[in-house]
């Protein structure tokens, strides 16, 4: 390390989310979704964006999924954003070239970077994410839960279960 604070350093408090709650945060994101839609389409922003995306599909009806992939974090650190994968010229021509119709689905928004960027690419889609930071909140329509900015969110397909030492043997 080179000195420099990770985000999750920054970040101190700790939000893990168990499957269930994450399918049950979703399914109420569905039923916010469902007073706005219907949508033509839904574009993931992989990979976060996979799983709500899928869940939220399926709520919904929709069966045409396109993602877009971009990465910035390295686990917690915030580098450069890298459009690794554009959005398909199919889910494009459906929205119309500027997205009106179209549903993008993210695990989160923290300070906002990932999602101004696939805002730029589809400025008419409607855009929803299951947890909101307040850096990020400003770019989402629609979101579930927020946490506060210096919270770090654990998602499930990124943790496991393991032993945790009793509170009088030093544990946090
Ligand atoms: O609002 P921001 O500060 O831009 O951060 C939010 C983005 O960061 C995470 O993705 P990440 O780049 O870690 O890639 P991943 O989805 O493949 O894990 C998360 O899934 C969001 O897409
Ligand atoms: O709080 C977070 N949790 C997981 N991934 C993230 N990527 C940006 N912020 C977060
Ligand atoms: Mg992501």
């Amino acid at each position: 390390m080179n000195g420099e604070l990770t985000a999750q350093e920054r970040a101190g408090k700790a939000f893990p989310v168990s499957w269930d709650q994450f399918h049950r945060d979703c399914r109420a994101l569905t039923w916010r979704l469902n007073e706005v839609g219907p949508f033509h389409a839904v574009i993931a922003i992989t990979r976060g964006g996979l799983v709500p995306a899928a869940i939220v599909a399926r709520e919904l009806g929709v069966r045409i999924i396109d993602t877009v992939c971009i990465a910035s974090y390295d686990h917690d650190k915030q580098g450069d954003l890298q459009v690794l994968k554009g959005i398909s010229d199919a889910a494009m021509k459906l929205g119309g070239g500027t997205g009106k119709g179209l549903l993008i689905v993210d695990d989160l928004v923290d300070t906002g970077k990932t999602g101004k960027l696939v805002r730029e690419m589809l400025p008419d889609a409607h855009f929803a994410t299951v947890y909101a930071k307040p850096k990020g909140r400003p770019l989402v329509d629609t979101f579930i839960t927020e946490v506060s900015q210096d919270t770090w969110i654990f998602f499930p397909w990124d943790t496991a279960l393991s032993y945790h030492p009793p509170l009088r043997d030093g544990a946090a």
